[in-house]
């Protein structure tokens, strides 16, 4: 009603203005108003495109989807659709033939008579479910207090990436997996990198729990991918993280959730199976709980390499000390063994909060230097945030014989 009354008064005005204005300063100015009209025709026109395109979507049937098995010569294509059977269709004119290939996912019409639009492929769709690095930057010199698992890394994992002829010249094979367990923020993820960047190898890592909540039902096909994408960036190293949310054993397999999970893991067994030791895909596993895995994943032949990361010991947070430090201004009085007999029981990542906190210390100061006192209060502040009971009830296991316990 207020916006017809609004276009009156404006139609008024446009009336008396038409009436003063006249001879060449008249014909201007209707010129002027004409080209307004023609812009506002053509926005009704976009907007009038634009409804027409979202009925027809919202009325036409469903399209199917199907993937390309080969290109026929003729301008067709035979395609493997997910309803059932291989179709010989035709490629409709709009379609850029340069991507019709083998392997790609396209919508065929509502008749399964023609390819009418090409498809991202899965891979798109899942990268952010994935992490690839085609060269991680961790060294082995930035983990502080895990040099036999270095060692043993190295060996049943770069050297096979490495030197494979090694391996066959003296007729072994190197395991195709490794699971790494141990509590969380210890370093597990960091030794998976820095054996990729080592081994000059792609790191491609996926989490566990990810792959089970966000993508339900897809959890078999996203496996299938991440090893095509991985023998696609060979050599590469895939590490899934929290293994446990895929391969804990069941007890009774009853919820249609138990058995998408049950898939996954199946698929990855397949996966595991279907390579062999020395091509150049390995994988690194990582678990916080050993104790609930399905044996079937440690089988020979599968992850049954077994790598402990535990809580840092006295010397082991020394080192971690010394690293997370290494590009800091320190005051001269600090004592690296005193600072890692009063945080025994803490894991590396909260031994990296316990520096970040003191040098946040230094800085509330105005001070140029990091000294004791700022690491002995950024102990009790990250002692007081230890939240993870997990950890807790980990370290209680695992007494250090070395160092007191100060803290209790
Ligand atoms: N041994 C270590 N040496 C140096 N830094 C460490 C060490 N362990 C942990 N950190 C620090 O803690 C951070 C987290 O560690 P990381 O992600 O490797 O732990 P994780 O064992 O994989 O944990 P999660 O099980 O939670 O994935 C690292 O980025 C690093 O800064």
């Amino acid at each position: 009603m207020s916006s017809d009354m609004g276009k009156d008064n404006q139609d008024n005005i446009i009336e008396k203005l038409d009436a003063v204005v006249s001879g060449e300063d008249y014909i201007k100015y209707l010129e002027s108003k004409i080209r307004l009209l023609e812009m506002e025709r053509e926005k009704l026109l976009m907007k009038v495109n634009y409804y027409k395109s979202e009925l027809e979507k919202l009325i036409s049937p469903p399209l199917i989807e199907g993937v390309i098995e080969y290109v026929l010569g003729d301008g067709r294509a035979v395609v493997k659709s997910t309803t059932g059977p291989n179709l010989v269709v035709a490629i409709a004119d709009n379609i850029d033939k340069n991507l019709i290939k083998p392997g790609v996912r396209v919508a065929l019409n509502q008749r399964g008579s023609a390819i009418v639009e090409v498809l991202p492929s899965y891979m798109d769709t899942y990268v952010q479910l994935m992490e690839v690095i085609e060269k991680p930057s961790v060294k082995y010199e930035d983990i502080g207090g895990l040099s036999e698992q270095i060692r043993e890394l190295r060996e049943v994992v770069e050297l096979p990436l490495k030197n494979p002829e090694l391996f066959e010249e003296i007729g072994i094979e190197p395991p195709k997996g490794v699971l790494l367990y141990g509590p969380p923020g210890c370093g597990k993820t960091m030794l998976a990198k820095a054996v990729a960047a080592e081994s000059n190898a792609t790191f491609i890592a996926i989490v566990g729990s990810e792959l089970v909540q966000k993508f339900i039902g897809e959890g078999a096909r996203i496996v299938r991918e991440l090893f095509e994408l991985a023998r696609k960036k060979a050599p590469s190293i895939v590490f899934i993280d929290e293994l446990d949310a895929i391969a804990a054993k069941r007890i009774d397999i009853g919820t249609s959730g138990e058995r998408e999970v049950q898939r996954t893991l199946m698929q990855l067994l397949a996966e595991i199976d279907g390579f062999r030791p020395l091509d150049k895909v390995k994988i690194i596993a990582a678990t916080n709980r050993i104790d609930i895995l399905d044996p079937a994943i440690l089988r020979p032949g599968r992850l049954d390499r077994i790598i402990e990361v535990p809580l840092p010991d006295f010397n082991g947070r020394i080192e971690i000390f010394r690293i997370h430090t290494r590009r800091m201004k320190l005051a001269e009085n600090i004592d690296f063994q005193e600072l890692a007999r009063m945080t025994n029981g803490f894991t590396g990542a909260e031994i990296k909060a316990v520096v970040t906190e003191a040098g946040y210390n230094a800085i509330r100061d105005n001070r140029r230097q990091v000294t004791m006192n700022d690491f002995l209060k950024a102990i009790e502040k990250v002692r007081s945030k230890k939240k993870l009971r997990r950890v807790e009830e980990y370290a209680e296991n695992k007494e250090d014989k070395e160092a007191p316990l100060i803290f209790q």
